[in-house]
């Protein structure tokens, strides 16, 4: 590939790779030295705020990533992650701060010195150009290659960022024909030929499969740890962002509004405010980062619902009442099931009691009381010997069978499990005298049984005239 043709592809890959012609009128620090080792975090960025015209997006935004650092930056569409991303890899000029690599301002560098410190990758990774893979991987080289030399450390490196991100194998291809997820690939490898202390990415994962998505910051996390690159990466899943960065940034509005460890970053609360939704936080129970499930809007279920059961299909039927707006209470259940962290998550109220220790004494009068209260009650079944006298009594309005939800879980209460089936429900749905209408929805719930039509079944078993039951 010609020089000139590599500089024309790199003005259509966003020109994020610098060239010499912008070094030619470049100044006294267009010579930084790319490994050069500076007091500080190696990305610093420091107060900096940017604007589109009239539109603020940045607002005295400050934010260090240390060498040997992932962190994710992560944040609603619009926040101002990819202007924040410019700013570090010089494409931008803020308005006002610093933004230091390696110890350099930015600013004051040459498109070819900042290239030597900061590879980008994209969030568009469209090419204009119909250049092969090879090619496209050896524009990482460009800032190496000098007017008089080659560039004899370039096959390597290319090669080793063919290798690092498994496109070897694309190597002759044009880039054209490869999929949006292979592209995405070819141009993390271009950024690794790059070879720069520094590393912005822009969605690296946005159009990868789940196992490449996994691979992709996966690599990204090794090279930081192993090389003690400098990784500031927009991400827009939470989870994996949680999973794989060593600290989260919350970008909203063009201000941060937390920066720390995931545990630390991703609270109901943040989340809530920089996303504009409720949201539950929990513990992934495979990797232990937390994970974040935006809630629906709350619904106007205007009604106190206790729930007894226990696991996933009890955090359901709790996570399902809530967004539909009830007053949830829990219990009795052992501390730590994940239908008590569910519940604490979501502010719901919690009994619980020593596993397997049957249940008496404190946590079954507390139970009580919230049965007592309730306007309804859910039985997520198989229920414990000892939940299942607790509910004796009280007569649930609706139960779940957490064994075989899709069957024949959510039942219009009215005789308890043994009497349940579509018949009944049609029968005592007719007997109110809903009409057609009433008789296909009760159909779909009792056909449908998913924890989503427990908030359906509580409010028409409330609902329902007591001649349905007759
Ligand atoms: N070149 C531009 N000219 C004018 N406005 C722009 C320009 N680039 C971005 N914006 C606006 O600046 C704001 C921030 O955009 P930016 O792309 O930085 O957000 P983002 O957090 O990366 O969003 P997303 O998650 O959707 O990629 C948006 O309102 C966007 O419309």
């Amino acid at each position: 590939m010609t020089p000139d043709l590599a500089t024309d592809a790199l003005d259509a890959l966003d020109g994020l790779v610098g060239d010499g012609d912008r070094e030619a009128g470049g100044n006294a620090a267009t010579g930084a030295d790319p490994t050069a080792t500076a007091d500080g975090p190696l990305i610093d960025v420091e107060d900096v705020s940017l604007s589109y015209g009239d539109l603020a997006v940045l607002s005295e935004v400050s934010l260090a990533v240390e060498s040997g650092e992932f962190v994710g930056l992560v944040g609603p569409n619009g926040a101002g992650k990819t202007t924040l991303l410019g700013a570090i890899n010089g494409v931008l000029e803020p308005e006002s701060g610093r933004v230091r690599v390696g110890g350099e301002r930015v600013a004051d560098l040459s498109s070819r010195a900042a290239s030597r410190l900061v590879a980008t990758v994209p969030q568009d990774t469209t090419v204009a150009f119909d250049f092969s893979v090879e090619d496209i991987v050896e524009m990482g080289r460009t800032p190496y290659h000098g007017r008089f030399s080659g560039d004899p450390d370039g096959a390597a490196a290319v090669d080793r960022a063919l290798e690092r991100t498994g496109t070897e194998r694309f190597r002759d291809r044009s880039v054209a024909s490869l999929s949006g997820g292979e592209r995405q690939r070819v141009v993390l490898a271009r950024a690794l030929a790059q070879e720069t202390p520094a590393l912005v990415l822009d969605e690296p994962t946005a159009s990868l499969d789940v196992n490449h998505q996994v691979r992709t910051l996966e690599l990204v996390a090794d090279l930081v740890d192993a090389e003690g690159k400098a990784a500031l990466a927009a991400i827009h899943d939470l989870d994996l962002a949680a999973r794989f960065c060593d600290r989260l940034a919350v970008l909203a509005d063009g201000e941060l509004l937390a920066v720390g460890p995931p545990d630390e970053v991703l609270t109901a609360e943040t989340v809530g405010a920089a996303f504009d939704t409720d949201a539950a936080v929990l513990p992934n129970p495979v990797t232990g980062t937390p994970a974040v499930t935006p809630l629906p809007d709350p619904g106007e279920l205007d009604l106190r619902v206790h729930v007894v059961g226990t696991g996933p299909a009890a955090a359901r039927v709790v996570s399902t009442l809530v967004s539909a707006g009830a007053t949830v209470t829990v219990g009795a259940l052992p501390e730590g099931d994940v239908a008590a962290e569910t519940a604490r998550e979501l502010a719901a109220e919690v009994v619980t009691a020593p596993a397997f220790g049957g249940l008496d004494g404190e946590p079954e009068a507390a139970a009580r009381d919230h049965l007592a209260a309730a306007d309804a009650v859910v039985a997520v079944e198989p229920l414990a010997p000892s939940l299942r006298a607790l509910v004796r009594d009280r007569e649930p309005v609706v139960r779940v069978a957490a064994d075989d939800a899709a069957s024949a879980a959510a039942e219009l209460d009215g005789g308890g499990a043994d009497d349940r089936g579509r018949d009944g429900d049609r029968r005592r749905a007719s007997g109110a005298g809903r009409g057609a209408e009433r008789d296909a929805a009760t159909d779909d719930a009792a056909a449908r049984a998913t924890p989503e039509t427990v908030a359906l079944g509580v409010r028409r078993a409330l609902d329902r005239p007591a001649s349905a039951d007759d």
